[in-house]
């Protein structure tokens, strides 16, 4: 018998989270039966979708949702055995009992000098997320100048860093003043701090005068009422995510984008990387390829400690972390 650990939704919350909405439970859980393994986690991934799924799919007392890298400690299953490594959706957990058809292996050949935990940030969903963001949504094209909001996250940074390995002009917008000299030393051409700039629209502006091709957008609200005003005719937006109104305990009315995108002509798209699951392979060793190569800088910001989850998962939110937000078991 294994003792899991768990963290549960205890109350629905509005506005920002606290502490005191989830609560920590433990439970034992059963033998693996046949076809079945359990697994030990090693990393959690923290990730801002929790917020939004947590308001609009999860009853309380649900497990909190997201993903892990995983070992597998006892296997019923000869597609998983012991002492293989998964990615596994199963939540805010220390140990799981999983069928095995949650369960993704880690990338063959995952080299032994890059650590597992990248299977969540740079080398998992967030490297795909800005992968097929850039190539498939918004197909950046060398010269172009591309604006990328909450530049210095998991997802950002990869975006930035590949338009840059494409030959374009990068402008990055992050919440401190270390985040934009991070951005500085991952190549991006021009960089500021949202909160501290006198005006936003000025800062866009001197940033790229001409305006912008492309924009990956991650913040959405205001920001996004201000970048879009700044975009070339015939500009290309791929809506990411919309971070700034996670929280929102009433919904966001205007200004209204329509006007703006007739008269420019704008293409606005919101994704999720889970449209091109079949190219998931060949994208992680692209990844992977870049990563290995020096093309691809990778940052994380790790919590040690499963009973800290809550407090990194407010961190994110608050933006504490540059680069991938991760807990280490
Ligand atoms: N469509 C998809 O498939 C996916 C979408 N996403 C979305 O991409 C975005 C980035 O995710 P990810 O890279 O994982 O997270 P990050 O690693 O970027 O972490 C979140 C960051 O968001 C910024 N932030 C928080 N609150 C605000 C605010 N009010 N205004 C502006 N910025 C804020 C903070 O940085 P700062 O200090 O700069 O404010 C914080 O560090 C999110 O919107 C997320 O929902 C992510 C994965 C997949
Ligand atoms: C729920 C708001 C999502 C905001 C954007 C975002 O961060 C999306 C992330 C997805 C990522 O591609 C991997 C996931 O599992 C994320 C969440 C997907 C939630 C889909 C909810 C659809 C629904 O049930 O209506």
């Amino acid at each position: 018998m294994v003792r899991a650990q768990t963290w549960i939704l205890a109350k629905h919350f509005n506005g920002f989270p606290k502490e005191s909405d989830f609560q920590l439970k433990e439970e034992e859980l059963p033998e693996p039966k046949a076809g079945e393994v359990l697994l030990e986690a090693l990393f959690l991934s923290v990730d801002p979708y929790m917020r939004p799924f947590s308001r609009v799919r999860m009853k309380e007392g649900d497990v909190m949702i997201g993903t892990q890298v995983a070992k597998v400690v006892q296997s019923r299953n000869a597609a998983f055995p012991v002492g293989a490594h998964v990615v596994s959706r199963g939540g805010w957990r220390t140990h799981t009992v999983s069928d095995g058809s949650d369960l993704v292996p880690v990338m063959p050949d995952w080299p032994r000098d890059v650590s597992l935990s990248l299977a969540l940030g740079t080398v998992g969903m967030p490297g795909l997320t800005a992968l097929y963001g850039i190539e498939e949504v918004l197909e950046l094209k060398s010269g172009e100048t591309l604006l990328v909001n909450a530049a210095a996250g998991a997802v950002g940074s990869v975006a930035g860093q590949m338009a840059k390995m494409k030959g374009c002009r990068v402008v990055g917008s992050a919440g401190s003043d270390a985040k934009v000299a991070f951005l500085k030393e991952l190549g991006f051409d021009e960089a500021f701090n949202y909160k501290t700039v006198a005006s936003l629209e000025e800062a866009l502006k001197k940033a790229a005068p001409d305006g912008y091709d492309c924009f990956f957008e991650n913040v959405g609200g205001p920001f996004s009422s201000v970048a879009m005003s700044q975009m070339k005719d015939f500009g290309r937006i791929a809506v990411c995510g919309s971070i700034s109104t996670y929280n929102d305990t009433e919904v966001q009315t205007g200004p209204y984008p329509q006007m703006t995108m007739i008269v420019k002509q704008l293409k606005m798209e919101g994704f999720m990387q889970s449209r091109w699951e079949p190219k998931h392979p060949e994208s992680l060793r692209r990844l992977m390829g870049w990563l290995k190569e020096g093309k691809l800088q990778s940052r994380e910001h790790i919590t040690k400690g499963f009973e800290n989850m809550p407090a990194a998962f407010m961190g994110m939110l608050r933006g504490e972390n540059t680069g991938k937000a991760i807990v280490e078991v």
